[in-house]
């Protein structure tokens, strides 16, 4: 596969406050990927998807979309000549434009191309209404046709899940999983929420002031994170208790690697019980040091002894 998009030390510093936002940042996105760039608030993301999409300029480095070079030290192409196409958080259409004409707005397209791309969108029904006459749902949907009816090489997708709430989210995110794939389209989305991360990624790179910590496949990061800081970041850990320990290191692993019930080998206490709906958390007594699990069981009670194994194919040790 080609690359669609590749960064190479990409450099950013704001004088005002003295932030790196960008530390050469390196990268490169294939064609049909759906890359995500996940990380805290303020950890660098929307400067990134800006200086890529032309809005801002780095201080060094070399952005390639295509085959063509949009910024080195020579070169800085204006954003509506980079091929590219964003939707926003709040989808941005405009108040006083039918659906129609929001999708054709700026748009070199022609009346077959507009009526094709909202067919497959599903949203022609919807042409003569106007932004708030449709729903949350559909509104990503004229946002998703208007961004690639230009065919962009590439599509931005700036957090457009925030802001929704947890049911139409879920729905929202699979939609648009279905329609990227089914269109074919490159994206690069930014999110700080893992489980949008999880859901909608192919590679994940995970960033944090202004570094890119890692990048991989969600299972990769998940399963196989290169730091304490990226294990943290992706999902709860355990400290293994010393009463487990092979040797002097210190090995982490997630509540998913600690498997609970009676017949097994090594013996806890259970000392807390939280319900999270779906599944519970158990915090373990294992000779003075809290161990926790995640269990389906509901018949579970604080106070009771619990047998437990933890898988070794899933332990963590990190250097340094
Ligand atoms: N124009 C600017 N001038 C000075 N500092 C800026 C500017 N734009 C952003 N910053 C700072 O750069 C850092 C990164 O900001 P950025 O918006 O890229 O982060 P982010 O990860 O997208 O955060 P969020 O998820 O909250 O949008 C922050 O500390 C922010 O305050």
């Amino acid at each position: 596969m080609k690359p669609i998009v590749s960064i190479e030390n990409l450099h950013k510093r704001f004088c005002k406050g003295n932030v790196c936002v960008a530390n050469e940042v390196s990268f490169s996105i294939q064609e049909g990927e759906i890359f995500t760039i996940l990380g805290r608030s303020g950890s660098g993301k929307t400067t990134l998807l800006r200086m890529l999409s032309g809005l801002e300029t780095p201080d060094s480095g070399t952005i390639c979309i295509g085959d063509k070079v949009v910024f080195d030290a020579k070169t800085n192409v204006p954003p509506n000549q980079r091929e590219i196409a964003i939707v926003f958080q709040n989808y941005a259409l405009l108040p006083h434009l039918n659906i129609a004409q929001n999708i054709a707005f700026g748009s070199k397209a022609d009346q077959k191309e507009l009526l094709h791309v909202m067919q497959k969108t599903k949203i022609e029904t919807l042409s003569s209404k106007y932004p708030h006459e449709i729903s949350g749902g559909q509104q990503q949907r004229v946002a998703l046709a208007r961004a690639i009816l230009d065919k962009p090489k590439i599509l931005l997708l700036d957090e457009p899940l925030s802001n929704i709430d947890t049911e139409l989210r879920a729905i929202l995110r699979a939609e648009l999983k279905e329609m990227i794939k089914r269109f074919g389209i490159t994206a690069l989305f930014i999110t700080h929420d893992k489980e949008d991360a999880f859901f909608l990624s192919d590679r994940i790179a995970i960033m944090e002031g202004g570094d890119i910590l890692q990048i991989g496949s969600p299972k990769e990061v998940y399963n196989h994170p290169n730091s304490l800081q990226c294990a943290h970041f992706l999902g709860k850990m355990n400290v293994l208790p010393q009463s487990l320990h092979v040797g002097e290191k210190e090995f982490y692993c997630r509540l998913d690697a600690v498997h609970l019930g009676g017949h097994l080998k090594h013996k806890a206490f259970i000392k807390e019980i939280v319900f999270y709906g779906n599944f519970y958390e158990i915090s373990l007594d294992v000779e003075g040091e809290l161990l926790m699990a995640y269990s389906f069981d509901d018949s579970l009670n604080v106070g009771q002894s619990i047998g437990f194994e933890i898988d070794k194919n899933k332990l963590m040790y990190f250097e340094g």
